[in-house]
């Protein structure tokens, strides 16, 4: 299938602008494209602006300054009758889940076919149908307060795919959640994906969500993109520091303050930290550190993470031998991967 973009932002900026106070540059110059089909995630820091960009989407806010584009239609002037036909096309999921406490399951579900005016019979054989695919139809006469949280999403992933959009927004939808119903949900988010073809935009604050369903991936900080690529690239060489800081919060491969400062005082030699991906050989090199160069080495800390069908991360090695024969053994391992030197 060619790419075809899906969602476009071009040069978009939003400026806040509240009587007797400064305003906030709440977007700055965003340039994005989602392709149909992708899982696109947007990652940042609360304040960084997520909100307010896929609020942008489903012009809930106006911008600024710039173009939005869904599926082929410049929105940003749109009137409002044409950008309810727009909407349509857009189904969007929270973080509070945003049920109507009064209805059932199956109200909830409905709601917004019955607004769409369809026939009753309809109605009940599209209902029935998307809380079999999110796997609680026994739970169509139970009320929201009845339900887990995550539950409540699985009935507010049925309510927004109703009406059969192609894009799908989700903002902080699982930050709600523990991490096992969070890997749960996120799980569904990817059949539907790749079962019902929606195009899903995630809004999150965290990386493990990033990693766990992501295709592509842009870092907002302070209203602006700081970098955006493939989720693989993004993670195994990340250019800017809140990347980085992201990064780490998921793969956990390098030892930092307390486990750092255990780790210096038990092993006195080098440390460093080699990047592993998979077919890197840098078991190879170590193998032969030892004959080669006179080096022995500790493996004293490591994080690996599967990341797209491939496994990725980090192992902190002590290195122990004469300082020249360490640097020859560390050029070698540089030839093969990233290296780090670890310092207190
Ligand atoms: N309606 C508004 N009026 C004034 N300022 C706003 C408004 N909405 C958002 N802002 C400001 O714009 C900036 C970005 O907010 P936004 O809610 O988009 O960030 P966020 O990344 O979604 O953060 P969070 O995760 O905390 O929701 C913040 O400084 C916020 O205070």
């Amino acid at each position: 299938m060619t790419a075809r973009p899906l969602i476009e932002l071009r040069d978009v900026s939003k400026v806040f602008r509240t009587s007797g106070r400064d305003p906030v540059t709440a977007l700055d110059g965003i340039d994005l494209t989602v392709e149909a089909g992708d899982v696109f995630a947007i990652i940042g820091h609360s304040g960084a602006g997520k909100s307010t960009l896929v609020r942008l989407v489903n012009a809930l806010e106006r911008v600024t300054s710039g173009r939005v584009i869904v599926d082929g239609t410049d929105i940003t002037a749109l009137g409002e009758r044409r950008l309810r036909a727009v909407r349509r096309e857009i189904g969007m999921i929270f973080q509070q889940f945003n049920l109507l406490r009064s209805r059932t399951v199956f109200g909830n579900v409905a709601y917004p076919l019955k607004i769409a005016g369809w026939p009753k019979a309809d109605i009940e054989r599209r209902v029935a149908e998307l809380l079999t695919f999110v796997g609680i139809l026994d739970k169509a006469w139970h009320y929201p307060d009845q339900l887990s949280g995550g539950q409540k999403q699985r009935v507010g992933i049925a309510r927004a795919l109703a009406t059969d959009p192609k894009i799908l927004l989700a903002d902080e939808s699982t930050s709600a959640l523990d991490p096992e119903t969070t890997a749960e949900v996120l799980r569904l988010l990817k059949r539907v994906n790749t079962e019902l073809g929606v195009t899903i935009l995630v809004i999150t604050h965290e990386m493990e969500v990033v990693r766990e369903i992501a295709d592509r991936v842009a870092v907002l900080d302070s209203g602006r993109i700081v970098e955006q690529g493939t989720v693989l690239d993004v993670f195994t060489d990340p250019q800017h520091e809140t990347t980085r800081r992201f990064v780490e919060t998921v793969l956990r491969d390098q030892p930092r303050g307390a486990n750092l400062e255990r780790i210096r005082t038990r092993h006195p030699g080098r440390l460093v930290t080699a990047r592993v991906r998979d077919g890197s050989t840098i078991g190879a090199v170590l193998s032969g550190a030892q004959a080669r160069h006179g080096v022995r080495f500790e493996i004293v800390y490591g994080g690996i993470k599967e990341l797209g069908g491939q496994s990725f991360g980090g192992l902190t090695l002590e290195l122990i031998g004469e300082d020249p024969d360490v640097d020859a053994l560390v050029a070698e391992l540089r030839e093969v991967t990233e290296v780090q030197e670890v310092t207190v």
